[in-house]
């Protein structure tokens, strides 16, 4: 039987609580084992549950009960409104599912939404999931962001800093670096025998010969020369305002973006929905739905129905898929 996916708690205070409940009640009878790792005060009256001392304890009680591995919120938790002293634990519920992964109790980790800002005020020193992820497995800078949908892959150049500061840090080097770890994930991770990449351009009309910037004949299209030399299959710089149409993406396997937003906007734009937020570079597999906290419209156990399961749905189904091929991939070369 395939171990179970652990899923965090994400902010408390956010739709993540909500959404467990309801993707538990979804595939409760499909056998794709998942358990949570959060405080079960946050589940309301009318979902069942089990608390599990182990990961090996989820499999047995997953069709009546929703598995969990039980923490507890420091302060009361008020939907909508969250707190950083709730951070305690909505960080050591990440630090819980990435132990049980590495220690290969679990198959990989889903993570629910969390407020950045939230953390931070509490001190907590990473900018997202990604880079406290990559800490925590002790790979610190090889982690690269991917956000898929069935239509469109991307993966980044950088993700979670301001944009004046994505174009300033450009270099040839990080091209090429996420390019390596998107065409070795694409082989691994998605069965892909001979990934295609196509790089961004990041001017208008990726440059259009120099006369709209620089970056695309100083930095993009070495990186794009080294990548051939080392025998990979890539097109670019192609200009950023048509390579994500209908007619384009069908020539490629993944684009590789420039800046956050750049890869962010159509996968969003595609599928907010179905898309699908992916660790790359770590020794272990990480998925999670493409939105955050929804703040807005988390009404805590008294649900509406307004939040949507679907992108936790497509999560938990990509790493269940990723981690089937990862082990398949993986007997082959062994
Ligand atoms: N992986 C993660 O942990 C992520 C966390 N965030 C965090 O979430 C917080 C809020 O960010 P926002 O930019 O407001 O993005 P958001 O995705 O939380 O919300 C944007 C809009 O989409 C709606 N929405 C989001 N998820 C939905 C769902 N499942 N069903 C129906 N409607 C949904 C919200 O109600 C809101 O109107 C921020 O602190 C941000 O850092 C944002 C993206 C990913
Ligand atoms: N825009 C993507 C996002 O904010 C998710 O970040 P992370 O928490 O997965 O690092």
């Amino acid at each position: 039987m395939a171990l179970p996916i652990a899923l965090t708690m994400g902010d408390p205070a956010g739709i993540g609580p909500e959404l467990t409940r309801r993707v538990w009640s979804n595939l409760k009878a499909s056998g794709r084992v998942f358990f949570w790792i959060g405080d079960p005060a946050l589940l309301g009256a009318n979902t069942p549950y089990r608390e599990i001392r182990h990961p090996s304890e989820a499999a047995s009680c997953f069709v009546d009960a929703l598995p969990v591995l039980p923490l507890s919120c420091p302060e009361p938790v008020y939907s909508g409104c969250p707190s950083p002293g709730n951070a305690v634990t909505v960080i050591e519920s990440i630090r819980k599912a990435v132990h049980y992964t590495l220690e290969g109790a679990a198959s990989a980790v889903v993570t629910n939404p969390i407020a950045k800002h939230v953390l931070m005020a509490s001190g907590f020193p990473h900018p997202g999931h990604t880079e406290f992820l990559a800490a925590l497995c002790g790979a610190t800078g090889q982690e690269v962001m991917m956000l898929a949908c069935p239509e469109l892959r991307v993966t980044l150049t950088s993700v979670h800093i301001p944009l004046k500061k994505a174009i300033d840090t450009l270099s040839t080097d990080r091209i090429v670096a996420v390019s390596r770890v998107t065409e070795a994930s694409l082989r691994r991770d998605f069965g892909l025998p001979q990934p295609r990449l196509a790089v961004a351009g990041l001017n208008p009309h990726a440059g259009e010969n120099g006369m709209m910037g620089g970056e695309e004949m100083r930095i993009i299209q070495p990186a794009v020369e080294a990548l051939r030399r080392e025998g990979m299959n890539v097109i670019g710089p192609m200009p950023p305002d048509t390579m994500f149409s209908a007619a384009a993406r069908p020539r490629y396997d993944a684009a590789i973006c420039l800046y956050h937003d750049q890869g962010l906007i159509p996968v969003k734009t595609l599928d907010m929905a179905g898309g699908v937020n992916i660790t790359l570079g770590l020794p272990i597999i990480r998925t999670s739905p493409d939105h955050g906290t929804a703040f807005d419209i988390a009404v805590g156990p008294e649900e509406t129905g307004k939040a949507s399961i679907s992108s936790l749905l497509s999560a938990l189904a990509m790493a269940h898929d990723m981690a089937l091929q990862r082990v398949m991939s993986d007997a082959q070369t062994s």
